[in-house]
């Protein structure tokens, strides 16, 4: 894995997020592609913000199959959908925040719509806050295996782009690389902090 510039940039991205306050605890999981078969991720249970690059695991994208034995993330299933999904995705990165896990609570919906905001154009794609962008928001569940057929079986209807809510829980974004995704991540912890004054606001 030495001379692997992309893992270099998803420790430095975990570090950021860490310092962002966007992976208590133990929360939060972060991969990057190796090539078209397999992904490196993060190892279960440890504070993101201070990841090593020895702390990323391989794991087969088609099969979720972990060639040294070590256990990667509990929500492995979820990357590994992504990257074989978009091929041309080249990083998932997964995080619990507080206005993703309060926004995604606050609002019943199948997905949280956002218009009018002009940070909707950090998502790549997105050329004027006069677009309706929606982020489909899934009811949580611990079956992993159950909750990756089902955002699959989703996505075949209506396919995804930038990245998901998951109820109660947090935000999986992806980008064509490293890069891509954080900026994804940024913009798009931006608006559901936005939004969600606005509802906050708007109600009062
Ligand atoms: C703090 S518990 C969070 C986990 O259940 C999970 O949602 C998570 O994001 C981190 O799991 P991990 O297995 O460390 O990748
Ligand atoms: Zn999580």
């Amino acid at each position: 894995m030495t001379d692997f510039l992309p893992l270099e940039h998803l420790v430095a991205a975990c570090h950021w997020i860490g310092e962002k306050g966007w992976a208590p605890a133990t929360g939060g999981n972060m991969s990057v592609r190796q090539n078209a078969e397999y992904c490196l991720l993060s190892a279960s249970g440890k504070d993101k913000g201070s990841l090593t690059r020895d702390d990323f695991i391989q794991v087969e994208i088609a099969t979720n199959s972990v060639p040294s034995g070590r256990k990667p993330s509990a929500e492995t299933g979820l990357h590994t959908l992504i990257y074989r999904l978009f091929p041309q995705a080249g990083a998932v990165l997964h995080t619990h925040t507080v206005n993703s896990t309060v926004l995604s609570r606050v609002e019943r919906g199948s997905a949280l719509l956002l218009s009018g905001y002009e940070m909707q154009k950090t998502l790549a794609g997105q050329e004027t806050h006069l677009n309706t962008v929606a982020i489909p928001l899934f009811d949580n569940d611990q079956d992993i295996d159950a909750l990756a057929q089902r955002i699959e079986a989703f996505a075949a209807e209506t396919p995804l782009q930038y990245g998901f809510l998951l109820r109660g829980h947090g935000l999986t974004c992806w980008g064509k690389d490293v890069n891509e995704a954080r900026r994804h991540l940024e913009g798009l912890e931006f608006l559901f902090e936005c939004e969600l004054q606005r509802r906050l606001l708007e109600t009062q």
